[in-house]
């Protein structure tokens, strides 16, 4: 369907991110950061998020020579506060306390940086609105160990799908990566082409 000239590589060690980059079916390697993603200062949540996924992918630019690099940073923000991910269950299941019967926004932020050095940033935003959660439910979930790498302290594509009444915008977005953003960059970039028969 697609061609690129570019040396595609993913700046991320998220296989939902693997996944979904993977549905354009287009060659990409992997190459992960190290960086700290806690120490961006931001006014905003939006400048935040792009910050976060601007560190990873300029890190992993470094690196490699001669390649497009993508990498992206998910937030999700509840009545403008950070719901990081959960490292104990108490802190999970105070999140999902939190998210109960409300709505709360998920951004992910892209970064491409092409092999000249040239960046592009960009935020997706999705609104997801919970159901009303039992005290059973919530303990249930935390207890199945999902949470845990998950910003928010939920997975929309895994057993979290039962917390979730509806979503306004991008599902993919939800999940880590907005491909349906990325790829009309990446066409608005000429780093992807469409295939001639
Ligand atoms: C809200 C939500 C988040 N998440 C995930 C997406 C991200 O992987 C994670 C947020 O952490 P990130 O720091 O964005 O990504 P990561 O640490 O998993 O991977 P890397 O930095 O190497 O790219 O939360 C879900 O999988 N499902 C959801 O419904």
């Amino acid at each position: 369907m697609f061609t690129t000239n570019h040396k595609l590589v993913l700046a991320s060690a998220s296989p939902r991110r693997k996944e979904l980059l993977a549905m354009l079916a287009l060659p990409f390697d992997i190459v992960t950061s190290e960086v700290e993603e806690t120490s961006v200062q931001a006014a905003t949540m939006q400048d935040y998020v792009k910050g976060v996924a601007l560190l990873k992918t300029r890190d992993v630019a470094k690196k490699v020579d001669n390649a497009t690099i993508i990498g992206a940073d998910t937030i999700v923000v509840f009545n403008n506060e950070l719901l990081h991910k959960p490292t104990t269950r108490e802190e999970a299941i105070s999140h999902l306390t939190r998210l109960s019967g409300a709505r709360h926004a998920v951004m992910t932020a892209v970064a491409i940086i092409d092999s000249k050095g040239q960046e592009t940033t960009f935020v997706e935003e999705t609104t997801v609105v919970f159901n009303e959660l039992s005290q059973e439910l919530i303990e249930a979930y935390v207890a199945s160990g999902d949470p845990f790498d998950k910003a928010g302290g939920y997975g929309i594509q895994t057993a979290g799908t039962l917390l979730v009444k509806r979503i306004e915008g991008d599902y993919n977005n939800v999940v880590g990566l907005p491909l349906a953003a990325l790829f009309t960059q990446l066409v608005a970039l000429q780093i992807i082409q469409f295939a001639k028969e």
